[in-house]
């Protein structure tokens, strides 16, 4: 596939994906590691305590069990057990796509899997971890399972920690359609008794539950900057009460502009650019936003790039790092619905050995996404199965092969340096491997995602971001300063946690946003 088309797929908003449940069939097969000698027993482990099963497993590399899971319905797999010690041979396990069925992606549930706490220390796990199970087995109750339908994450002043009446004004007719909902159910209610019964609803009005207005992506994203935006806007409008533009003023907008996380460099670029438009005359807030945006949009404009995938590669090789619960997972989740549903042949790694709930959540995805999944037991070597995913993936012809790994943070050196041997495996297969190292940051950090990004970027070679949570209560304002610092390319944004809540990155959109330019 052309890869102008693939850059097309990337460029353009939501694609819609429709929920089409397949019934999953996953097949594990014991194939031994792959890894070159002298990278095999290490382990990563994104919590201290969890290294205990990595170090388990460290006496024995050997027993991991790689399982490949193809999740759709569609498919066929025969797999044999590969003998010990060498690379199964590209037949060994041949996946057929079912022609007759259109291979798009299907569509996906509107709950998509978040994430899941494990209920179990890893130290009680390690034993049967080669027993991850398949997403059928997995009950839905059992994880915590996020998101609206269908990217329409629901949103109330209360939970978004927004201004009510931002809330209420984005509500609009979602009232009115909640209203025609609770009728239905009330007639339902009411029709399921038997006779002789009537229904009552005798709960008083506050328990009822609340009308959630539905959002579409763009209003999450002004809701969840509007805490970082109002605050802001406040701030300004105080400092420019009855006050001429002189250089006192300047300086306290400067700190106020610091104080929201946009950087030095980007506070100095907006106090000039005012000053050299107003200075010495009168200034409202609505000049400041307006000047604030138009900055801050030059300084996103060119770090808002379409990722790019050379398909020569087959796999491109992603790799996705970050730290914990920064969206990883979730986000991989997100890009495979993108890909599969443009027809392209996406693999996963669950290469976050040391969390069982990463494993399983990773799996959910890959079902629903109609990817497939090399896995292996909690505790394993990272780097190992991410080796041995990059050879499956090859031999599969698979177009994208997905890397998940563990959630670390940056000033943990020995998890770093794990990081480091994961990329230079991969490395051993194609010296250009990973092809694109991809770090999630969470919205809602402020200074501290800046020294991630300096140390995940040294250490693994990160070549583009994706911030995500930005419906929540996000600050943002910090990927200004990331972006103006490291000017690494930001591809796209988390909107929330269903499998289209990801949005190619707009410069304009989120410097308005932040800035509290009135939205269009
Ligand atoms: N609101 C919102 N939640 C998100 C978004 N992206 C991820 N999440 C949630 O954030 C939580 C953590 O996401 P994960 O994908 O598990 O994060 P991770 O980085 O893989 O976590 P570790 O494996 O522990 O490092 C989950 O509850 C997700 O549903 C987003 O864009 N918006």
């Amino acid at each position: 596939m052309a890869i102008g088309f693939i850059k097309k797929i990337f460029s353009f908003g939501k694609d819609a994906v429709d929920e089409k449940p397949a019934p999953p069939q996953e097949v594990s097969d014991a194939a031994p590691s792959s890894v070159p000698s002298g990278e095999q027993g290490e382990s990563q482990a994104p919590v201290e305590e969890k290294r205990t099963a990595a170090e388990a497993t460290e006496a024995g590399t050997d027993d991991r069990d790689v399982s490949l899971a193809p999740s759709t319905a569609n498919t066929e797999t025969t797999s044999d057990e590969a003998p010990a010690g060498t690379a199964p041979a590209a037949d060994e396990n041949t996946v057929k796509q079912d022609e007759s069925v259109p291979h798009p992606i299907s569509p996906l549930a509107g709950e998509m899997p978040g994430r899941a706490e494990e209920s179990e220390p890893p130290s009680e796990h390690p034993t049967g971890a080669d027993d991850v199970s398949a997403p059928s087995s997995v009950p839905s109750g059992h994880l915590p399972l996020n998101g609206g339908d269908h990217g329409e994450t629901e949103a109330t002043a209360e939970n978004s920690g927004a201004p009510v009446e931002q809330a209420e004004a984005l509500a609009g007719d979602a009232d009115r359609r909640s209203d025609a909902g609770s009728d239905i159910e009330a007639e339902l209610r009411t029709s399921s008794l038997p006779k002789g019964f009537a229904a009552a609803d005798r709960r008083p009005k506050d328990e009822t539950p609340a009308a959630q207005p539905k959002l579409n992506w763009y209003q999450r994203l002004r809701l969840g900057l509007a805490r970082t935006s109002s605050q802001l806007t406040g701030q300004i409008a105080s400092l420019f009460t009855k006050r001429k533009l002189d250089e006192a003023t300047l300086q306290d907008l400067e700190d106020l502009l610091i104080q929201a996380d946009l950087g030095v460099e980007t506070a100095m670029r907006i106090t000039d650019a005012l000053a050299s438009e107003r200075y010495g005359k009168d200034v409202s807030g609505e000049d400041v936003s307006r000047i604030m945006a138009g900055e801050i949009t030059k300084v996103l404009a060119p770090v808002a790039k379409p990722l790019e995938l050379d398909l020569n590669h087959k796999p491109h090789v992603i790799l996705v790092v970050g730290v914990n619960g920064t969206g990883k997972t979730t986000t991989i989740g997100k890009l495979a619905a993108k890909l599969s549903g443009a027809g392209l042949k996406v693999m996963m790694a669950a290469g976050d050995t040391f969390r069982a709930a990463a494993i399983e959540q990773l799996k959910i995805w890959a079902e629903r996404t109609r990817s497939e999944i090399v896995s292996s037991k909690l505790g394993a070597d990272a780097a190992g199965l991410a080796y041995e995913a990059f050879q499956r993936a090859r031999e599969q012809k698979a177009d994208v092969l997905i890397i998940d790994t563990a959630g670390r943070l940056q000033n943990k050196a020995e998890l770093m340096a794990e990081l480091e041997k994961i990329v230079r495996v991969l490395g051993k297969l194609d010296p250009d491997a990973p092809h694109t190292v991809l770090q999630t940051l969470d919205a809602t950090t402020g200074q501290n995602a800046l020294q991630q990004v300096e140390i995940f970027r040294n250490v693994a070679g990160v070549s583009g971001l994706i911030m995500t949570k930005l419906d929540g209560t996000a600050r943002g304002g910090i990927l200004v300063a990331i972006s103006a610092k490291h000017k690494l390319p930001v591809y796209f944004i988390g909107v929330g946690e269903g499998v289209d809540d990801l949005e190619p990155f707009e410069a304009k959109d989120f410097a308005e946003a932040i800035a509290g330019v009135a939205a269009p």
